[in-house]
């Protein structure tokens, strides 16, 4: 049997006095590109943080790559883009090479110089996000849209088999938010990148992805987005509440 890339076993998260998880298990299986969708504050952030062991949950365990979270080491396997990353700071005058560069400081230290193949490094993780002619530009001058896609670039130059993204389309302008989410589905496909994502772009993310996960405390559903017409109504209402007719078209129902 294949090793799930992520596997959550009956994992439940309190903060001090909000209940925010309760009882989820979930796997996320090598080449997934899956969408964790559900309304605000049903605890999409919060799964993202502990899949990511940046917290730990009060009940259950996560496994990373067949390991128990808490001993494992590889962190340079899994990306993180994390949804303040392109409020950038515009007084701060990096270049786009050196915010790149930055993703390999895990690696090299922060304070050592770049060796010379860290060139090739940022032009190839540039190339993947399709902002390989913006090397040379202050990252301050670019757009909501094209800062992402450096951010992305730079969890990608560490060559992490899974990239984890929270609401990554934030600031981005509504006609380039499909081309965004058409250069992540071409790193799902030809870089074999697996994908999580949290998202509220619910009509435009459907076309791209591989599976959804519907969050509100507990999952209403995990599985392919073509199985998600299965959901009953009733489910979809206790899911997401008044907006559920927002949804109804994803898997193919045309309620
Ligand atoms: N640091 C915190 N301290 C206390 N409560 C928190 C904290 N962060 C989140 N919460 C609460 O936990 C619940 C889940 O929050 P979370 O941010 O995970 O939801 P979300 O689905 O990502 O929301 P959104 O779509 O609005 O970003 C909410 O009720 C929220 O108010």
């Amino acid at each position: 049997m294949v090793t799930p890339l992520i596997d959550i076993k009956e994992i439940s998260f309190e903060y001090e006095q909000t209940k925010a998880l309760h009882n989820i298990s979930m796997k996320v299986e090598e080449g997934d590109f899956l969408a964790i969708l559900g309304p605000n504050g049903s605890g999409k952030s919060t799964l993202l943080k502990i899949m990511l062991g940046l917290m730990k949950p009060s009940k259950g365990t996560i496994e990373l790559f067949g390991v128990d979270a808490k001993n494992f080491k590889n962190r340079e396997w899994i990306g993180y883009v994390s949804q303040k990353s392109n409020s950038f700071n515009v007084g701060f005058p990096a270049t786009v090479k050196e915010v790149v560069a930055g993703g390999l400081a895990k690696k090299t230290g922060l304070f050592h110089r770049l060796p010379k193949s860290t060139h090739q490094q940022v032009t190839e993780a540039l190339e993947a996000v399709g902002m390989q002619d913006f090397i040379g530009r202050s990252v301050s001058e670019l757009s909501g849209g094209q800062q992402q896609r450096i951010f992305i670039a730079r969890a990608l130059i560490a060559k992490p088999k899974i990239l984890i993204l929270d609401e990554p389309t934030v600031g981005i302008d509504h006609q380039n938010v499909q081309a965004f989410y058409d250069m992540l589905a071409l790193l799902n496909r030809e870089k074999k990148i697996t994908l999580v994502l949290v998202t509220h772009d619910v009509d435009t993310v459907t076309d791209r992805i591989t599976h959804v996960a519907c969050l509100n405390q507990t999952i209403h559903f995990h599985g392919f987005k073509e199985q998600l017409h299965t959901m009953s109504d009733e489910q979809r209402e206790a899911w997401y509440g008044h907006s559920v007719r927002k949804i109804h078209h994803i898997g193919g129902s045309h309620a």
